[in-house]
């Protein structure tokens, strides 16, 4: 069947916006088609889902029935019938020239359905100007590329989700690619350390997470230090500490006097010991992030700029501090410069976070100190160009106001039937047919959703090379590699 063949007739009940068509066999779901509507319009149609009948096997109901019409129904092939649901997308001739308009009148049930044409997908999915960029390919018609646009992310929000090892690193690398080539500013969070070596083209910048002690507030070092939370009186310790602390010249001997001065007092003299060493100890394990002489976290970020900040030493605790106080300075440094008063970044900022599921969570308990902070920007981001991409593997442990913020949708595979549910029920975009559809991708696959494509996607979304961290550990191939003789057990016990 070539393109542009006729591949069905239109079956009654047809609705502008949806309907159902009878095919001569069955026809792949994300394939695109074209019908005419009552006043000769073409539009353009996505299948979400086919359906194959055999009459003769509705009426088994036993095995050795079933078996039987089995066979005689795969000898006859007029026993079979194909039905697929269609999903209007708009007329033709606006996405010709790059817009949605959809059609007032449905198509005539009984008319003819035919497979779209490379040309009029590439219409539909080009990029006219340097505001889209290629993300990939469509799934059912490899020639024709997937145009995306990058405006939309930097003001309207985007969520990646898709199961472990289903390619969403890639895909935010894709993005970080195509925002340094616009001299673009964009932060990355990156808890596993997966964007250091992305050839960025010059324009990636490492930034190690430090954060200013004497800048945060007490449940907030506490955070960083690892007091726990139901620790009222350790925290107390360190509140009453911190304040002497804050300007002093020496931050960290002021604060070690502030704490053990608290000792003389009966009350508190055990939580101010335990204050103590937590304070050595933390400065030992990660006394760099710690500086009371670093600048504020603006000044480490680059306009213009993909900035990495690597957290990949963090506990999720210590990185939520270190996220919400850079996505607080990016929010209020926009909002000055918005307001006319100088500000460090002139222009949009994209904030990417990855394992958005750990530090933007839905549940009641789990108040982290990003959520706030995400939550204001998923609400009123768009105002002062700041946006956000959130990555998760589970996003029905996202907060749902967030993820129903989120313009823009990447979902590839995705395993577990709450997620899917979760992502359906958050976004406007997502129809139970695409959703249903989910687990069937294969890595590097996605659906594309929502005001970023003209239309929704099902994408091979392109490989970046150069991204190797992410890839499965080929562990077979890198154990047979060992050089030399083998020693065996009595030797290695000798040694
Ligand atoms: N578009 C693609 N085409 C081909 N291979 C891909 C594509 N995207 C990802 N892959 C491969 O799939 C594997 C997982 O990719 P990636 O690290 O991006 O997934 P992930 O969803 O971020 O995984 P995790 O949740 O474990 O971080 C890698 O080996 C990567 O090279």
């Amino acid at each position: 069947m070539s393109a542009g063949d006729v591949v069905g007739i239109v079956a009654n009940g047809a609705l502008p916006y949806e309907f159902d068509a009878i095919t001569r066999e069955a026809v792949p779901v994300g394939d695109y088609v074209v019908v005419r509507t009552a006043d000769g319009s073409e539009v353009l149609g996505m299948v979400e889902g086919t359906t194959i009948n055999s009459e003769i096997m509705e009426v088994a109901r036993n095995f050795s029935d079933a078996s039987e019409a089995g066979e005689l129904a795969l000898r006859n092939p007029r026993d079979k019938s194909y039905s697929s649901h269609v999903r209007v997308l708009g007329l033709l001739d606006g996405l010709r020239s790059g817009e949605v308009r959809m059609p007032s009148l449905p198509p005539v049930p009984g008319s003819t359905m035919r497979r779209a044409t490379p040309e009029e997908l590439s219409a539909a999915f080009g990029g006219p100007d340097r505001r889209w960029f290629p993300i990939g390919s469509l799934l059912r018609s490899p020639s024709v590329r997937v145009h995306v646009d990058v405006n939309r992310v930097a003001s309207r929000h985007l969520a990646i989700l898709a199961s472990t090892g289903a390619g969403k690193s890639n895909m935010l690398a894709l993005i970080a690619k195509a925002i340094a080539g616009l001299r673009g500013t964009m932060v990355i969070f990156d808890y596993h350390g997966e964007y250091a070596g992305l050839d960025l083209g010059g324009r990636g910048r490492p930034v190690m997470p430090v954060v200013n002690p004497r800048h945060l507030d007490p449940d907030e070092l506490a955070d960083l230090l690892e007091i726990r939370e139901g620790a009222g009186k350790q925290r107390h310790v360190l509140e009453e500490a911190l304040s002497g602390a804050r300007d002093a010249r020496d931050f960290w001997g002021s604060l070690r006097e502030g704490v053990e001065g608290q000792e003389d007092d009966r009350e508190y003299r055990e939580p101010a010991r335990r204050v103590a060493d937590i304070i050595e100890s933390a400065l030992r394990r990660f006394g760099s992030v710690l500086d009371p002489d670093s600048p504020p976290p603006l000044r480490l970020l680059a306009e213009g700029y993909v900035n990495v900040v690597n957290l990949s030493e963090l506990s999720p605790r210590q990185a939520d501090v270190v996220i919400s106080r850079y996505m607080e300075e990016v929010l209020a440094d926009r909002k000055r410069s918005r307001s006319g008063e100088p500000g460090v970044l002139r222009k949009p900022v994209v904030l990417a976070l990855e394992e958005a599921h750990v530090f933007i969570p839905g549940g009641r308990e789990d108040r982290t100190k990003t959520r706030e902070t995400a939550a204001r920007i998923a609400r009123e981001g768009r105002k002062f160009g700041v946006s956000l991409v959130i990555v998760s593997q589970r996003p029905q442990r996202l907060d749902q106001d967030v993820l129903s913020q989120m313009g823009s949708l990447a979902v590839g595979r995705l395993l577990n039937q709450r997620d899917r549910s979760f992502v359906q029920d958050s976004s406007e975009f997502l129809t139970e047919e695409m959703t249903g559809y989910l687990p069937d991708l294969n890595p590097g696959e996605a659906i594309l959703v929502g005001q970023w494509v003209k239309l929704p996607a099902m994408v091979k979304v392109d490989r970046v090379e150069e991204k190797l961290v992410g890839m499965d550990v080929d562990a077979v191939g890198e154990w047979s590699s060992w050089g030399g003789p083998s020693e065996d057990t009595d030797e290695f016990i000798r040694r």
